[in-house]
């Protein structure tokens, strides 16, 4: 089957004040559709620059980074975005909730902003799954990180992305909470046929992924599969 992404001799630099950081080189990658992938390596290698190329947030210097077939790096950067928001959901570290809105309109930014509607029926669902119909009233601050977390995965998927990045949607959580939502990522993938890719630092829950890719030095250097 085609891979859903494939990065082709990627390379990024960030250029800073003194020198420049070479963060990803010669990145290359492929993603296999409806498959849950887990990319481990050590602080610094490059593995949120990967999951932002993928996901169209940075702009690389050179190679291809192919998304269902479509080529980023030659669109500009607001025909980028309108193509993350058609078909890529972010789940990140710290939620990145917005604490001045309650949880339902948390989860309807991303409609409001793409003048989308809501499948209603989908919806329901997935809060039914992710056990959330009775927090929606409240504000983020008033959840625990799970909940927090459960809810910025709910806000991913409820738009029917066909590509979830999370990049360490575990870092902020204890162990219980942190198992959960790999399951609850991997449901996702079970139930929506959605492609994971997920950034963590932990092996055990990384070696629940279909594919673990392990990155060193701005380089995917091997993978497993199970
Ligand atoms: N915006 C930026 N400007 C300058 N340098 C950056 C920027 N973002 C990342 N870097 C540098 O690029 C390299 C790769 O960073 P990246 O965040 O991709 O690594 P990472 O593997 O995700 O690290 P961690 O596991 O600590 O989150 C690092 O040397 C980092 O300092």
């Amino acid at each position: 089957m085609d891979a859903i992404v494939k990065l082709q001799n990627v390379n990024k630099v960030y250029k800073g004040v003194t020198k420049g950081t070479k963060a990803l080189k010669d990145c290359s990658l492929e993603v296999k559709p409806s498959s849950f992938t887990s990319i481990i390596g050590k602080s610094g290698c490059g593995k949120s620059t990967l999951l932002n190329a993928i996901g169209g947030l940075i702009e690389v210097d050179s190679g291809s980074i192919c998304v269902k077939g479509t080529e980023l790096t030659t669109m500009t950067r607001g025909e980028r975005a309108a193509f993350r928001r058609n078909h890529i959901g972010f789940i990140f570290q710290f939620f990145n909730l917005l604490q001045e809105l309650t949880v339902l309109e948390n989860l309807m930014i991303p409609f409001d902003l793409n003048q989308q509607r809501v499948d209603k029926e989908f919806m329901d669902g997935v809060l039914q799954y992710l056990e959330l119909q009775d927090v929606l009233k409240k504000f983020p601050y008033e959840l625990s990180g799970g909940e927090q977390q459960r809810v910025s995965i709910a806000r991913a998927i409820i738009r029917k992305p066909s590509i979830i990045l999370a990049d360490e949607p575990t870092g902020n959580l204890d162990r219980k909470n942190a198992k959960q939502v790999v399951s609850l990522l991997r449901e996702c993938q079970r139930l929506y046929s959605q492609t994971i890719i997920m950034v963590t630092h932990d092996m055990d829950l990384a070696k629940k992924a279909d594919t673990m890719q392990y990155m060193e030095d701005g380089q995917v250097m091997s993978y497993e599969t199970t």
